[in-house]
């Protein structure tokens, strides 16, 4: 048996279709859906990032502007500037590209976004609004990944998902919205004892934990379903996965790729909510 691979790519172009036709109609009603995107510092990594949301913007007929500014900003400056965005009223969403330097505040930056401009979904209280249920932007690599999983009607209430990793942005979100459908779910980590005979019992295996073939086909049980969420360039510069493709592809139903899997998802839903944010300040 040979896993089906479920294209991101495929469904990202899918959904940005639909997405257009939404911004059309927004724009008919007077409404421009706007993002805003700063990016501290020139790696170039970062800067591929930011120019694919920025190209994503201009397909789906969104207004972005992208702000490059130097390393030495001081954290004062740079939160000026996200103050001057939550008052913009064409801005309806504001993304500072994650990681910043050293001498700046992570955490004083995504508090200092306005949770209703905040289409990451990384503010306190977007994360407490999700983990309670109400509307809330929903983070944009976790809310992809059910995307991906319900593109192919694969069932999630009732089946175990076990999710490797436990960062803020991916592990711990993911494991909230799989458990906001019915899902079952268990988390491991770095510390975490038996890593095999968990998720081996995974119906659905999400793996986040930024290692190249950190997952191999021996940790999978048979007919799973397995998302890779990892981003990781290998020793000939290549991007990979946390997944041992050609392992997993025989043991899994159902198997993410890297590239074209939950990165051009993610992009995506970052435009939705965008749309979402614009179109609450209509009608
Ligand atoms: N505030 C903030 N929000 C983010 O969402 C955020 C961030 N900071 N910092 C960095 C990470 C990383 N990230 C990716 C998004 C898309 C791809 C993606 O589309 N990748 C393509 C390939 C790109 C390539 O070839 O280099 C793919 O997987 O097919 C990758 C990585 C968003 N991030």
């Amino acid at each position: 048996m040979s896993a089906t691979i479920i294209s991101g790519k495929e469904l990202a172009a899918q959904k940005r279709l639909e997405m257009k036709k939404e911004v059309e109609v927004l724009k008919e009603k007077g409404m421009t859906p706007g993002l805003a995107v700063i990016l501290v510092g020139e790696d170039p990594a970062s800067q591929s990032y930011v120019k694919a949301k920025a190209r994503a913007c201009e397909e789906t007929g969104i207004h972005s502007e992208l702000d490059i500014v130097p390393t030495s900003i001081s954290e004062e400056e740079l939160l000026k500037k996200i103050e001057d965005l939550n008052m913009a009223s064409h801005i309806h969403g504001i993304l500072v590209q994650l990681p910043l330097p050293d001498h700046i505040s992570e955490k004083k930056v995504v508090e200092t976004i306005s949770p209703d401009k905040d289409v990451d979904g990384f503010h306190p209280i977007n994360i407490g609004r999700m983990m309670t249920g109400q509307d809330a932007f929903s983070p944009c690599t976790p809310a992809g990944i059910i995307e991906m999983v319900k593109s192919k009607s694969i069932e999630i209430e009732g089946k175990h998902v076990v999710v490797v990793g436990r960062s803020n942005i991916v592990g711990k979100p993911v494991g909230q919205l799989f458990l906001n459908e019915n899902a079952t779910v268990t988390y491991c980590h770095s510390r975490t004892k038996n890593m095999q005979e968990i998720t081996t019992s995974a119906d659905i295996l999400v793996v986040a934990v930024g290692r190249e073939n950190f997952i191999n086909g021996d940790y999978i049980k048979k007919g799973a379903v397995v998302i890779d969420v990892g981003v990781n360039r290998n020793s000939a510069g290549k991007l990979v996965g946390d997944v041992e493709f050609e392992t997993a592809k025989e043991k899994a139903s159902y198997l993410t790729p890297v590239p074209g899997g939950v990165g051009p998802m993610t992009i995506t839903m970052l435009l939705h909510n965008t749309i979402i944010s614009a179109r609450r300040l209509v009608n």
